[in-house]
């Protein structure tokens, strides 16, 4: 499904990934964890195609072309507050174009478009706040309406970079509940964070990192909290 071999990733001139070896199955939630600065966000742009290695290859779907991929991927950066605050676009049609890699952009929408961001907004507890403007929720509200436009594509990957920063606990279970929703639908999703009651409770796979390099990969049960020290460790 994720295949990355011998990838390796410069900066200028700071190596930000060295030698990533690693495999991602359909329909598993795996969990990078690690210091900052040690490379995870550089590893999912690398799997997303924002950032092409320096060298080794990244196979997704079976392929190494991401053109027609796209269209399969949904992305939830880091720092998602960072558009335009001003910008007059309500909740409802910022979750509607996570649409447009599948569609284009003049296509109307259609009644089940309609129906499915009524869902997503129900799963998401936004629906009263879904005629608002985008920039007028909380930084929590926000991160969940971007998290919704990434799932109106129905992507068989999804890629979420530090998605419970600034959320509380209730909407941090939320997300969990939704993400394992997904992973039954055989999403695959891969998650950076430093959660490590996340990482006990749903990873299927935790991917440690240190030093722009894959420390250990595990699974859950193997995943103490010495390990997260450890890592952490130096930090
Ligand atoms: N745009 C950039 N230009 C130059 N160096 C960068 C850039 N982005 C990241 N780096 C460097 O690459 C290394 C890896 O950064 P990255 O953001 O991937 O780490 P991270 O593990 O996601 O950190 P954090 O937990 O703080 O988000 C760091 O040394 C960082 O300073």
């Amino acid at each position: 499904m994720i295949e990355l071999i011998d990838v390796n990733f410069e900066f200028q001139d700071k190596v930000a990934l060295k030698d990533i070896n690693l495999k991602i199955d359909r329909s598993e939630l795996a969990v990078i964890v690690g210091p900052n600065g040690s490379g995870k966000s550089t590893l999912v742009n690398v799997i997303c195609g924002i950032y092409a290695p320096v060298s080794g290859k990244v196979v997704l779907f079976d392929r190494e072309d991401y053109s027609e991929l796209r269209k399969k991927i949904s992305f939830v950066p880091q720092k998602v507050s960072s558009f335009n605050q001003l910008f007059p676009i309500s909740v409802k049609e910022t979750i509607l174009l996570g649409l447009v890699s599948k569609r284009g952009y003049f296509r109307s929408y259609t009644k089940e478009d309609m129906k499915k961001v009524d869902e997503i907004l129900e799963m998401l507890a936004l629906s009263e706040v879904k005629d608002k403007q985008l920039g007028k929720l909380s930084g929590g509200q926000q991160q969940r309406v971007f998290i919704g436009k990434a799932l109106i594509s129905e992507p068989e990957l999804l890629i979420l970079d530090e998605p419970t920063v600034g959320i509380d606990s209730k909407s941090e279970e939320l997300l969990y509940q939704l993400l394992l929703n997904e992973k039954k639908k055989n999403t695959t999703i891969v998650m950076v964070t430093h959660d490590i009651f996340a990482i006990k409770d749903y990873a299927d796979k935790v991917i440690c990192m240190k030093d722009g390099q894959i420390l250990t990969i595990c699974n859950a049960q193997e995943f103490s909290t010495q390990k997260y020290k450890e890592i952490y460790v130096n930090d």
